[in-house]
């Protein structure tokens, strides 16, 4: 499943979506590249390439996760951020890092899923069909009649009919979880095994809904139907060991420092106990035996206080490749906010349009925009591109609210309007700080 792209390419749709990084962007390139490398050489020379770790070193909000995730997405790969500091809470145990395994094995499954579902959809499609005529005349009806009505169907004529279906209980036919890649991927992870449980596990539900709602839900039950489970679990876990990048966050909070604290003795523990999942082991999940030798991990910190060279020295060795990132400047805010695929601009224009408002926001507001970011930044707590949610939240308060009622208005933010929005509250750092 690894992606074929070169470094060139896979920077280049990096470029895409992240703005600047060059040196962050080139590093993941040449590891998935290495990871593609590495699957055409012959077997015994492959168990012998391991991933060379990487290390991104960067204060918050510069595109540390957003970089891994975009790239993981590009290579179709099992993706999972993990807070290493997780794993000094109270009540924790060693061996709980092994749970970062198997969530990144639910994730595969849901990857290996998707893809199988979307090559059987066309016959899934048809059963699908089939189950929502049988709820509409009956499974007794005679042949012309399901004809008959079938075309009533496909032509959209039925779709606000109520109809009882029985469906899987426990979310069965619903999409059981995010793609990595999207936020909230993680979440989803978690408790996709939960959830997989209960949907194979034959209990049934009759629900209530209309023709239009059932197609889907009975589509994606009709499409598992049709996959061989085993065998996905069998890809997914070939995709894991092969493919799969974690993403360790935090990494400089578990880094100790001179005088030996009892918390520094547990940041030491658990950096003792993430040792052998990145210098390979074999963890044991549900699934099976899953192999963590030559799964990508990508640990990230700011590295304010601490420095690598606290870490573990096993653990430095692990991670020999350092990338710095640099933090953003107002230039940068302004490309993110216009230039990115899905910018913040464009998703707001989006989203307004849906209400039948053509919303502009004028190029000096975009740069009034980013001043407010920069200012609350550097007076509250710098936060990176994340400043730039809440400003323009704040920004589009009213809009948003106001929008059902203002259907077919044109409406346009410049430079006054976002200073009449944020300026002050941008002054005033107490105020930002609860508001921006
Ligand atoms: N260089 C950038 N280009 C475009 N968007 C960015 C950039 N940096 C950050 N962002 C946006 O800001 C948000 C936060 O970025 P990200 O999650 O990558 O932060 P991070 O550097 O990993 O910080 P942390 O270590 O706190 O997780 C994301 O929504 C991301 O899209």
């Amino acid at each position: 499943m690894s992606s074929d792209f070169s470094p060139r390419e896979i920077v280049s749709e990096l470029d895409r979506h992240i703005v600047g990084q060059a040196n962050a962007k080139r590093a993941v390139a040449i590891a998935l590249r290495n990871r593609w490398r590495r699957l055409k050489l012959d077997d015994k020379l492959r168990e012998e390439v391991l991933p060379k770790n990487i290390l991104m070193i960067g204060p918050t909000g510069v595109g540390k996760t957003e970089i891994s995730r975009r790239l993981a997405k590009l290579a179709g790969a099992p993706f999972l951020k993990v807070e290493a500091t997780k794993f000094t809470e109270v009540g924790y145990v060693g061996r709980d890092v092994e749970q970062i395994v198997r969530d990144l094995v639910e994730v595969g499954i849901g990857i290996v899923r998707e893809v199988k579902r979307k090559d059987v959809q066309a016959k899934a499609h048809l059963a699908a069909e089939g189950r929502v005529l049988d709820a509409l005349v009956g499974v007794n009806a005679s042949p012309a009649t399901r004809d008959a009505f079938r075309k009533r169907l496909r032509a959209g004529e039925l779709d606000d009919k109520e109809v009882e279906v029985e469906v899987q209980a426990g979310g069965g036919g619903m999409p059981l979880f995010e793609l990595p890649g999207m936020p909230g991927a993680q979440m989803g992870a978690v408790s996709l095994g939960d959830m997989l449980g209960k949907a194979f596990g034959g209990r049934t539900k009759t629900r209530r809904v209309s023709v239009k709602e059932a197609h889907p839900l009975l589509l994606t039950e009709e499409a598992d139907k049709l996959i061989d489970q085993e065998a996905t679990v069998q890809d997914a876990i070939h995709a894991v060991e092969n493919n799969g990048i974690v993403f360790l966050d935090e990494i400089d909070k578990i880094a100790g420092r001179e005088g030996r604290s009892g918390a520094d003795v547990s940041r030491e523990g658990v950096q003792r106990d993430l040792l052998p999942l990145i210098e390979g082991t074999t963890v044991s999940t549900k699934h099976g035996p899953v192999k963590t030798d030559h799964i990508l991990f990508i640990a990230s910190g700011a590295f304010h206080v601490s420095k690598p060279s606290d870490l573990l020295p096993e653990l430095q060795g692990r991670l020999p490749i350092r990338v710095e990132l640099e933090a953003l400047t107002r230039a940068d805010f302004v490309r993110i906010l216009t230039e990115t695929e899905a910018s913040l601009v464009k998703q707001s224009v989006a989203l307004m349009a849906t209400e039948g408002v053509a919303l502009t926001v004028t190029p000096e507001a975009v740069e009034a925009i980013a001043d407010a970011a920069v200012e609350v930044n550097s007076s509250v707590e710098n936060i990176g591109a994340r400043r730039l949610q809440t400003v323009i939240e704040r920004v589009l308060d009213d809009l948003s609210f106001t929008a059902p009622d203002r259907s077919g208005e044109a409406v346009v933010i410049d430079a006054e309007y976002v200073r009449s929005r944020v300026a002050d509250l941008a002054k005033n750092a107490d105020l930002s700080r609860f508001i921006l």
